[in-house]
């Protein structure tokens, strides 16, 4: 996937998702297909550090507590250029009676077509958050299966380790979803490669192979190409008489 153009933010949190709305903030994304995705998870993981290496491919330092940012990009899928929208939330607490999602939070999980989910090897708390959090995000996308990615950042952190990545794959896969240890400090690769993969599966299943349509209209006969043999004879017979006619005169 390559990344077509500047990133432009709006600080606050999207309302009804649409190509117009993307092509208010990314002129370019007119006429665009569009990818929502939503970056969630615990306080400190790197959620805005990972949004901002994958757009930009820098790694900054340091970044102002998260306020909700919404970027706009155009990215090149499978030669189809798709408008993408990548949503930063604040970190999640998790409180004695469960996960605490303010309702912005909420709105945000709703409007996504994919979540990335991160967590920190360097921190247990944020990586037992991850399965309460697809839990909630399943409860919020009743009857569908979220394409979700889960990842585990700091993986540059070993000497401060709390989780072994081990445990993250295995966790992923029970949940169903895909997994990528990255260190976003040291690696743009597995950050583009995890926001490809789920980009690509939201691109997949907005265009589903076989759509009822296309299957009815595949079931309406073609009509069929006029025979050349029969032109031919024809053809033929047409000559013949006239070259008669001809001889006759
Ligand atoms: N060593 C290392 N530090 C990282 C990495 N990713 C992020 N950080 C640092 O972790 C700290 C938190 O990163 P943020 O991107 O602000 O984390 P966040 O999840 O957006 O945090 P909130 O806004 O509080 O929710 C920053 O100091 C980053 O520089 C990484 O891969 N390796």
């Amino acid at each position: 996937m390559r990344l077509i153009q500047n990133m432009c933010t709006i600080a606050e949190y999207p309302g009804p998702a649409s190509a117009a709305a993307a092509a208010e903030c990314c002129p370019g994304a007119a006429g665009r297909r569009l990818v929502k995705i939503a970056v969630v998870g615990a306080s400190g993981v790197g959620k805005t550090a990972l949004v901002v290496r994958f757009l930009t491919k820098r790694f900054i330092g340091d970044y102002e507590r998260n306020a909700g940012n919404l970027y706009t990009r155009q990215v090149q899928i499978e030669g189809e250029t798709l408008a993408i929208q990548v949503q930063d939330t604040p970190g999640i607490q998790v409180h004695e009676n469960g996960l605490g999602c303010s309702e912005q939070l909420n709105r945000c999980i709703r409007w996504a077509d994919a979540v990335v989910m991160v967590f920190s090897i360097t921190d247990h708390k944020s990586y037992e958050l991850i399965g309460q959090l697809h839990q909630h995000v399943q409860q919020l996308h009743p009857g569908t299966r979220l394409p979700v990615v889960v990842v585990a950042n700091k993986a540059d952190l070993l000497h401060i380790k709390q989780v072994d990545p081990q445990l993250g794959l295995q966790l992923a896969s029970m949940l169903g979803c895909l997994f990528y240890e990255v260190s976003v400090s040291e690696n743009y690769n597995d950050v583009y490669n995890a926001f490809h993969v789920l980009c690509k599966e939201v691109s997949h299943k907005q265009q589903p192979s076989s759509t009822p349509e296309k299957r009815r209209s595949s079931l309406i006969p073609r009509p069929k190409s006029p025979n050349m043999q029969d032109l031919k004879r024809r053809f033929k017979q047409a000559l013949s008489a006239k070259v008669r006619t001809v001889t006759s005169v």
